[in-house]
């Protein structure tokens, strides 16, 4: 049901806890049901939630294992409410979609990839501690075996070994299990000799983090943990500002760049928290699964774990006013207009558990998809700049990082990331290539506005050397 993609869904789940407990009673009921022991065991998986108070939620919900967990427990009960009642009944009542399995193994798939995106050992996920933060610990065997198998499916036989060490019943499909993760491994380790040596073999070794992945997603990762290596010649050229502001929130705001050519830059202090929370708000009720692809193939993927929505200039005069800002603090033409707008909408996005979007361009290069576009953006040409607010605060993940300028952008609340796209003589600029990374501890809301081509040639204009960069 997609609820794993965005920690708004997530959350909802929880607001809605009380409501959808007391209809599946009516429910249950109105059959004449016994609705007694399915209701106790639903009382028994909730009662960690039910503890809770209602401070503690918000907190609770920024921990990977305790949303896992969450997800979980509706999955399961949805589960087993299918043969008692019409879930859809149910489902329209509350009006929220209760998870189901692509949630599951969705949200069992996130706790994988920030673990070996951050390093965060088995032993500790397992008893929900990461990064000193303490969530619900994962106890049950059944997990321990989805997650195991999600490991394979990332590439981490190393991990996939550590998740099955913790299950006690080994079952046939566990063995079964074990031995293709071990066959995996031994090819990587080049152990050999019998079951048993490879097993002593291996665990001698430092095995949790073989992977198979390439070497520009294992330099995503880098990046997204912070753990790279700036060159000083590189250092050497990089600096901060402060410049006035006409209406910022403060008199003064700061510019740092992070990469010269092509220009990265982060401005901090360029919205407030009443503003970023009037995004939050008026974009959330019309979110959905934020897609990839080309015009002949749009769908979505683990690519891009999150939900969007889109907020219009002259529907909203708050985003009119913050579009004016983007302006003032770039020196871009970025006044919406209803045709040959120079910029788009502003596209709000949620990430949910684990919640990332793989790297990519933002320019879109395909012709066919420059015209497939709404009135006021047809042949204004492609994305030459992108201009990204963080609304929110992540605790650790969430950065938005660039592969191929070894450029990572800490996703600071209030905040705003900067780029160019293309060249100052209008060619795409494939070293922009980015990505948000996944989110571990808290909440991640971002929006983006993406300023076009036409309707800058004032501002940003051609030069007259085809080689000039921007300064
Ligand atoms: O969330 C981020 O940090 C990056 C988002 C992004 O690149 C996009 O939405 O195109
Ligand atoms: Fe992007």
């Amino acid at each position: 049901s997609d609820t794993f993609t965005s920690l708004s869904s997530i959350k909802q789940l929880f607001y809605k806890e009380g409501l959808t407990v007391k209809t599946i009673e009516e429910m249950l009921n109105s059959q004449q049901l016994e609705s007694n022991p399915f209701m106790k065991s639903l009382h028994e998986s909730l009662r960690e939630n039910q503890q809770l108070k209602d401070e503690d939620l918000e907190v609770h919900l920024h921990h990977p294992t305790s949303t896992f967990l969450l997800i979980k427990g509706w999955y399961l009960a949805r589960k087993n409410l299918q043969s008692l009642i019409d879930v859809n009944a149910l489902e329209t009542k509350i009006g929220l979609a209760l998870p189901d399995l692509d949630d599951y193994t969705g949200s069992a798939t996130a706790i994988i990839r920030i673990q070996k995106t951050h390093r965060i050992s088995t032993d500790h996920m397992r008893i929900g501690l990461v990064n000193g933060k303490q969530g619900r610990p994962i106890d049950d065997e059944n997990d321990m075996v989805v997650m195991a198998t999600q490991a394979m499916a990332l590439r981490c036989p190393g991990l996939a070994l550590k998740w099955l060490d913790g299950i006690k019943k080994k079952s046939l499909s566990v063995v079964k299990l074990k031995i293709e993760i071990m066959e995996k491994i031994h090819e990587k380790l080049g152990c050999s000799g019998d079951a048993e040596e490879i097993e002593r073999c291996v665990k001698q070794r430092d095995f949790e983090w073989l992977s198979d992945d390439r070497p520009t997603t294992i330099k995503y990762q880098e990046l997204c943990r912070g753990d790279m290596i700036v060159e000083e010649s590189k250092k050497s050229l990089l600096y901060c500002r402060y410049a006035k502001g006409r209406d910022i929130p403060l008199p003064i705001y700061k510019e740092e760049v992070h990469n010269v050519d092509p220009h990265v830059a982060i401005f901090y202090d360029v919205i407030s928290d009443a503003e970023a929370d009037h995004i939050i708000r008026h974009a959330f009720p019309g979110m959905f699964r934020g897609l990839v692809g080309n015009s002949t193939l749009r769908q979505s993927s683990d690519q891009r774990i999150s939900k969007v929505g889109w907020l219009f200039d002259n529907v909203d005069t708050l985003i009119k006013k913050l579009s004016a800002r983007i302006g003032d603090v770039t020196g871009l033409n970025t006044v919406y207009t209803p045709v040959r707008s120079p910029v788009e909408a502003m596209q709000v996005v949620n990430y949910g558990i684990g919640g990332q979007y793989e790297p990519h361009l933002d320019f879109y290069e395909d012709p066919e998809m420059l015209k497939n576009v709404n009135p006021s953006l047809q042949d204004t040409g492609d994305r030459i700049s992108t201009f990204l607010f963080y609304l929110s605060r992540v605790h650790l993940g969430g950065a938005t990082v660039f592969p191929k300028l070894n450029v990572r952008v800490p996703p600071v609340k209030n905040g705003a990331a900067f780029w160019y796209n293309a060249r100052p003589n209008g060619e795409h600029d494939k070293r922009t290539l980015h990505a948000g990374c996944p989110v571990v501890l808290g909440e991640k809301w971002v929006a983006n506005k993406w300023i076009r081509e036409r309707g800058q040639e004032f501002y940003r204009p051609c030069p007259l050397d085809k080689e000039a960069i921007d300064g």
